[in-house]
């Protein structure tokens, strides 16, 4: 395996409760705040998964990415808190980030699973009952379903969905973890998780608040999550 050595494989009961609430954040979210200082803050408030997702207009690049990467994952480690790379196996293999999160556009779920190996995370972007199959059959620990609602985070999102596809996944029996992402707030987050998802992906709702506001706000997603479930 190249780059550095990830940690215990991570159990199929524990990955649901890792998805309760997942915080994805690069610096383009953070509206000129520090990343760190937000995402210490996403932690204290007691996010159960940190996604590193430099992406968008000003993301940074390079050496520069690289080290936001390694300070983000140490505060996560720090609280016990797996640290997944949003799209980039190369960086999440240097860094030893707990795993690794593809969509469809991405390098396929089966190339991935092969390169990160059985120990770390794999979460994978669904958008049909199909795609969801594949994913599961190729490895995916994990799907990542959405937009549930409308977002300003995604410039090239999909369609709006809803929570259809979550029932309907459900419905037909497919069981892997899943979290809803897209425009979901913590008043939304009970009926993501009424309709099937183990938990909700969250950027905006998070790292748009001011620094000051982003534990209290956490802990209100965390409120209403478990009175879903
Ligand atoms: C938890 C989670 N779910 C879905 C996505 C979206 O992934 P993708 O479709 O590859 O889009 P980008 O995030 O790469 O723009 C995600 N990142 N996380
Ligand atoms: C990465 C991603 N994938 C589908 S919607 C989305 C963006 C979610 O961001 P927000 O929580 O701000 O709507
Ligand atoms: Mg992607």
């Amino acid at each position: 395996m190249t780059g550095a050595a990830a940690g215990l494989r991570i159990q199929p009961e524990r990955v649901r409760e890792l998805l309760r609430m997942y915080l994805v954040v690069g610096s383009p979210n953070c509206r000129g705040a520090d990343p760190l200082h937000i995402v210490e803050e996403a932690l204290a408030g007691g996010v159960t998964l940190v996604q590193f997702r430099e992406k968008g207009p000003g993301a940074l690049t390079g050496e520069a990415r690289f080290a936001l990467a390694l300070r983000l994952q140490d505060a996560c480690r720090r609280k016990g808190v797996p640290f997944i790379v949003n799209d980039d196996v190369d960086l999440a293999l240097r860094i030893g980030a707990d795993g690794v999160h593809i969509g469809q556009e991405d390098e396929s779920a089966g190339e991935v699973r092969a390169r990160i190996g059985g120990r770390r995370l794999l979460g994978v972007s669904a958008h049909t009952p199909e795609e969801a199959r594949r994913a599961v059959e190729q490895g995916a620990d994990y799907l990542g379903i959405g937009p549930i609602y409308p977002t300003a985070s995604k410039a090239d999102a999909r369609p709006v969905q809803g929570t259809r596809l979550l029932s309907e996944l459900r419905s037909l029996g497919i069981g892997v973890p899943m979290v809803g992402i897209g425009g979901i707030t913590a008043a939304r987050a009970g009926d993501v998780v009424r309709a099937g998802a183990d938990g909700v992906a969250v950027i905006s709702a998070v790292t748009g608040v001011p620094a000051g506001e982003v534990r209290t706000g956490v802990k209100g997603f965390l409120t209403k999550i478990r009175e879903a479930l």
